[in-house]
């Protein structure tokens, strides 16, 4: 058993010329000791503290190395666990004492070297020296060397303890190797600017060296139960990340986040610390799980490690309180004991030798032509037992909330069963009663009938008493039996309101209700009926079970009412809000619909005009035979077929939108006619012409009379010409008449089809309201019935309280007159055995023949 070593290293101030002196205190270091002073010298009592270092703010890397470590590292060359870290407030000086600077190097650094030298020293041994680095940063495990391993999960086996599972572990064979992957590592590293510290490490690193050795000459020597152990140290070097005050740091976001998981980590450290610093009686148990860093520091805590804890503090006054809090933790440290040996593991002799064999063999791949391949393999495969491995523990999870649910599911099965076991009781316990209540109701009806009877038992007397004679044995047993019951007296509490004989007969309708239908009763305590409440405790129980019970379901189904009703209201507002939107639609629907309506309308107005002007035109033909009057006719004829065409097309698609496209090529057939004898006309009236024309030029020389045809000759070539270009214009018109038409069309189409998406979904939506309003009527009738259940159900347990009540009430008349009754049966049996003795005393024949009969 050793004592942790523990060591204070003091940082030089912030800045040289910052004076540590405030208020008139400052730290003093006194060889390993560290203290409180006032200004002028004199020490704060209670503000001392022994260690086994104490570095002041002059000391050198290489010295806290030298007298803290470097005993623990060379230890772990021969097979010890070790580990180092530092502790302290941020902006301390922790990274600086474990990485060091350019020209001081820290810890880590010098480790490394020292441990190489010394395997170098060591020739009889051969080594195996693994390197692995990690960071805890918001209590996830991140891989430094290799950034995809990230969240990397904790195990524990018994071979290897606990470990870090799919943690990248580099097998490094000289200090510069290894420099160079810490250097890879750290610029991974989770760092920070915060108000203390530039650049604060925002997470906890362990750098850790598993050093493995064997005796070289173990297999030659033949001797595997000593030399052939392999020794595997772990060093675990860590560097913590500082405690601090949101305050202080001025951390805020992520910074903010990070301080809060760096802190309470820390704090589960100090937990553990101190519950280690208690005595081994006191101790309990050791919270190392409640975090990732006591988890993996667990061996060097109290374990089979020798471990080494630089505490740095900050000297200025205003970090004081966090200095005595670190100095407060060193101290508790300080008691912690462990237990360091030699870790040997007695394994098969070449183990070791096929390792290295083998390492070396993949390495030689590694660094062959198919390196990448096997490189890429090795993380693959890598990767995949890591995801495995969470995959593993993922189901664990699942399987542990699974048998936790079921668990749930059991024990509410049990008392569902319990419950209903407990209302099957009450009811057959009430049905019971009211069996017993019944039979005694018969027992009496049958009493009535044998006392009316002339084989009474119990006959009447002048007095109304009882003859015993017949019976005699027959009261007094089934008093007894009576009396057998538990706790059960028939008797009244005491005798103030004990009955007369006419209350009696009044009471009991002159017959003595049979003791044995009371008996059969189930064995109730009459006198554990409290004086108000009647009702038995065991029942009250069951049914303000039963009640909770409903009152539970009643709470259930108003709120499933409840959630109903709120559906019910969304899928309202939403019917409504579809119902809006499909009353818009059918708005445009209309409006489409009367587009061709209005066509119509723009084309009879378009038909009159193109009438009228026809009209006009025709008005200045000189006749209807003529050339002109001829074209003006069948022009206005085409153009008016042209119109009915159109107008019967639109009337068409008006009314059902397939025949008009079926008849579109009809319409088509009847324009082409009416272009070719629009054509032919035109060609006659040109031929027409240019005979006019010829006739014209033939008869001009000769007289010239023909000049007014000459003139009709040019004015209706002129009309022609306008003619054909009024014409051209309607048939343009007729064309863009024709294109809107199909564009309305399409557009009626589209937005029937959204008509009628919308009345689907219109009409699946009230479906599931229809639905929904069944449920909520449904809910509400079952909502009713266990309201009319529970109703009825306090209606009997007041009925039944009320019968219980009654038959008390009888059974204590009944006694009050039992009472009476005995009291005149002794009185009339005192006097009668009186009157014998008178009669002895006169006559003993008499006697005799009076006792005999
Ligand atoms: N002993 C020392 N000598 C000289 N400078 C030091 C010493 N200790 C710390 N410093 C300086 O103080 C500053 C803070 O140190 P460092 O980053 O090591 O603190 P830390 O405790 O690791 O902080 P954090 O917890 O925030 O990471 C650095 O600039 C560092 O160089």
């Amino acid at each position: 058993m050793e004592k942790i070593c523990v060591a204070i290293r003091v940082r030089p101030p912030v800045t040289a010329s910052e004076d540590t002196t405030i208020n008139g205190t400052h730290w003093k270091v006194e060889e390993n000791r560290i203290s409180l002073h006032k200004s002028h010298g004199s020490p704060i009592s209670g503000v001392s503290y022994a260690f086994d270092h104490v570095f002041d703010e002059s000391c050198t890397n290489s010295r806290v190395y030298e007298l803290l470590t470097k005993d623990l590292i060379l230890a772990a060359v021969d097979g010890f666990n070790g580990t180092v870290f530092a502790y302290g407030q941020t902006s301390s000086g922790k990274t600086f004492t474990m990485n060091g600077t350019q020209n001081d190097g820290g810890i880590i650094h010098r480790a490394v070297k020292d441990i190489f030298e010394k395997i170098h020293m060591i020739s009889e041994r051969e080594f195996l020296i693994r390197v692995s680095y990690m960071e805890i940063y918001n209590e996830e495990i991140n891989d430094l060397f290799a950034v995809e391993n990230q969240k990397l999960p904790i195990h524990e086996s018994l071979e290897r303890g606990v470990f870090v599972a799919g943690l990248k572990e580099e097998i490094v064979s000289n200090g510069e190797q290894v420099l160079k992957l810490i250097e890879g590592g750290e610029v991974n590293r989770h760092f920070g600017e915060t108000n203390m510290n530039a650049r604060s490490s925002r997470s906890h690193t362990i750098f850790r060296m598993v050093i493995e050795s064997k005796r070289k000459d173990a297999n030659s020597s033949g001797d595997y139960s000593t030399t052939d152990a392999v020794r595997v140290s772990v060093l675990n070097l860590v560097d913590l990340a500082g405690s601090e005050r949101i305050a202080k740091t001025g951390a805020g976001g992520v910074r903010l986040k990070e301080g809060k998981y760096i802190n309470k980590s820390l704090m589960i450290l100090g937990n553990v610390i101190n519950k280690l610093s208690e005595g081994a009686k006191q101790r309990g148990h050791i919270p190392y799980r409640d975090s990732k860093l006591t988890r993996i520091l667990q061996p060097a805590l109290g374990g089979n490690a020798k471990t080494s804890i630089i505490c740095t503090v900050a000297p200025e006054e205003l970090h004081i309180e966090e200095t005595k809090g670190t100095l407060q933790f060193a101290s508790r440290a300080k008691r912690i004991t462990n237990c360091a040996q030699v870790n040997e593991i007695l394994s098969d002799a070449a183990l070791l030798k096929r390792q290295k064999l083998e390492i070396e063999e993949l390495r030689k791949k590694l660094q062959g032509s198919r390196a990448e391949v096997l490189e890429q393999e090795i993380l693959k495969l890598r990767n995949d037992m890591l995801k495995y491995e969470l995959e593993r523990e993922k189901l664990e999870m699942e399987l542990k909330e699974e048998r936790k649910s079921h668990k749930e599911r059991d024990q509410c099965i049990k008392e569902q069963q319990v419950k209903i076991d407990n209302l099957s009781t009450g009811a057959s316990s009430s049905d019971s009663d009211r069996n017993s209540i019944q039979e005694q109701h018969d027992g009496r009806q049958i009493l009535k009938e044998e006392l009316s009877g002339s084989n009474s038992v119990f006959k009447s007397d002048v007095f109304g008493t009882p003859t015993f004679k017949a019976d005699s044995n027959a009261f007094v047993g089934k008093r007894s039996n009576y009396s057998r019951l538990p706790d059960f007296s028939p008797l009244p509490d005491n005798y103030t309101n004990v009955a007369d004989e006419d209350t009696w007969l009044k009471m009991n309708k002159g017959f003595i209700a049979d003791l044995d239908s009371i008996q059969m009763t189930p064995a109730r305590k009459v006198q554990s009926f409290p004086s108000g409440d009647v009702t038995p405790g065991y029942s009250t129980e069951n049914y303000k079970v039963e009640v909770e019970t409903l009152k539970r379901q009643l709470e259930l189904v108003l709120e499933e009412k409840n959630e109903l009703e709120k559906k019910h209201v969304e899928q309202s507002q939403l019917n409504d809000h579809l119902m809006g939107e499909i009353s818009e639609l059918k708005h445009e629907a209309v409006l489409i619909r009367e587009i061709p309506q209005r066509l119509c309308e723009s084309m009879a107005s378009c038909r009159d005009i193109y009438k009228d002007v026809m009209l006009t035109l025709q008005s200045f033909a000189p006749d209807e035979d003529s050339s002109i009057g001829k074209f003006l006719s069948t022009t206005s004829e085409i153009g008016f077929t042209l119109f009915s065409n159109l107008e019967k097309r639109v009337a068409l698609a008006m009314d059902d939108h397939k025949s008009f496209n079926e008849n579109d090529s009809l319409v088509q057939e009847n324009c082409k006619v009416l272009s070719e004898r629009l054509k032919s006309t035109i060609t006659s009236l040109a031929s027409a012409e240019k005979i006019a024309v010829q006739n014209k030029e033939e008869k001009n020389p000769i007289c010239g009379s023909t000049y007014k045809e000459c003139t009709l000759g040019e004015e209706s070539a002129s009309w022609k010409e306008k003619l054909g270009d009024e014409l051209g214009a309607i048939k343009e018109k007729l064309q863009a008449l024709e294109k809107e038409l199909e564009h309305n069309n399409q557009l009626l189409k589209d937005s029937g089809e959204r008509h009628d998406n919308m009345e689907r979904d219109y009409w699946v939506l009230k479906e599931e309201r229809d639905s929904l309003l069944d449920k909520v009527s449904e809910s509400s009738q079952n909502l009713a019935t266990v309201a009319v259940q529970k109703e009825n159900i306090l209606k009997d347990l007041n009925i039944e309280a009320e019968r219980r009540k009654n038959l008390e009430k009888e059974i204590k008349q009944f006694s009050v007159a039992f009472a009476s009754r005995q009291r005149s049966f002794t009185s009339f049996q005192g006097e009668f055995l009186s009157k014998v003795e008178k009669l002895r005393a006169q006559s003993p024949i008499a006697a005799s023949e009076s006792l005999g009969c």
